[in-house]
């Protein structure tokens, strides 16, 4: 049943656990109905995606939320992925081992569940894509009308003008399926992408981490479990005593876009070569003398500062109290 109002936001996720964290915070959130979520793999395998995905909704108490399950293949049908277990542990929630859940994904397919709500809201579905972007392109090849039909699509992925945090060249979610992602950047439909340039600032501390522990909210209960070890990543790999909040930023750009700016230009992804999945983006203010592969194509917002007090703020807010 609709929520008078509210925007309807279907999440695109791999969890994980900054996805968890940014599913508790949508599902906290009074702007926005939570209408389905899609899997896919990323952080981790789809099928594991899938149950991770259930398990969460279970844990939130909110079953009555569908999960479609998503590709276990890149666009170009290439099975060898690349999983970011390292990040997030083996089970994609902090090596805790939680008990299998109990419901079951809708026997939809993603990429339709994705064009068949597009269909029925046109304009008002808002789509909230953590993790490779696949099954958007598969909702495109599937409705080449899906760019038009969908309100917006708040995209974590890219690195612009930054390093990358798979190589130098290339943000995780892009690497993943650098040939959807220049299919979904370059599909006409109204586009945010949130890069690492913007979530590299939006960190969650140890003092935060202290005050969730202090919650007695259930969501904040949960994630002191499942914690630790995305702290323990960071330390390791970026020599922060804090965790970058990649997931929930995304999910508070499209709950409120006041708390960032943006610019706008053509996104086209490179596909080859050791820079694959560089995200290379186009401010069309030169007139090339020749075309290029950007010319002409359609332009899409990237994100360019963020308030990240106020999103950490919002972050904890939705997490602390519920
Ligand atoms: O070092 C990393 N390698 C691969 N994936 C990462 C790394 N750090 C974070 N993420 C995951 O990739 C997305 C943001 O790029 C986030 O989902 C984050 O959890």
């Amino acid at each position: 049943m609709g929520e008078a109002g509210k925007k309807k936001v279907i999440i695109d996720t791999d969890p994980g656990i900054d996805d968890a964290m940014a599913i508790f915070v949508a599902l906290n959130s009074p702007e926005i109905e939570v209408i389905g979520l899609t899997t896919i793999y990323g952080n981790v395998y789809t099928t594991l995606a899938t149950r991770n995905a259930l398990h969460l909704l279970e844990v939130a108490g909110r079953c009555d939320v569908p999960v479609a399950e998503g590709s276990h293949v890149t666009l170009m049908k290439t099975t060898k992925l690349r999983i970011a277990s390292f990040v997030h542990g083996t089970d994609g929630l902090g090596n805790q081992n939680f008990l299998p859940p109990n419901g079951q994904p809708i026997g939809q397919s993603a990429p339709s569940f994705l064009v068949e709500q597009a269909n029925l809201y046109p304009g008002e579905v808002t789509v909230v894509a953590l993790g490779p972007l696949t099954n958007l392109a598969l909702a495109i090849e599937e409705d080449p009308d899906f760019p038009k039909k969908v309100g917006q699509i708040v995209i974590l992925g890219g690195a612009f003008w930054v390093n990358g945090n798979v190589n130098p060249a290339t943000e995780a979610n892009i690497f993943g399926d650098p040939e959807a992602a220049d299919v979904v950047f370059t599909c006409g439909a109204d586009i945010l992408a949130i890069g690492i340039n913007i979530t590299h600032q939006v960190i969650l501390k140890d003092a935060d981490l202290e005050k969730i522990e202090k919650s007695n909210s259930k969501f904040a209960q949960y994630l002191c479990k499942i914690l630790g070890l995305y702290f323990s990543y960071h330390r390791e790999a970026y020599h922060i005593n804090g965790v970058y909040l990649h997931d929930p930023t995304t999910v508070i750009a499209a709950i409120n876009p006041s708390l960032l700016t943006y610019t706008e230009g053509v996104v086209r992804v490179q596909t080859s070569g050791i820079t694959r999945g560089l995200t290379v983006f186009d401010n069309t203010t030169k007139r090339y003398a020749e075309m290029t592969p950007w010319t002409g194509k359609p332009k899409i917002k990237v994100a360019v500062t963020v308030d990240s007090p106020a999103v950490v703020q919002l972050v904890m807010d939705r997490l602390i109290n519920t």
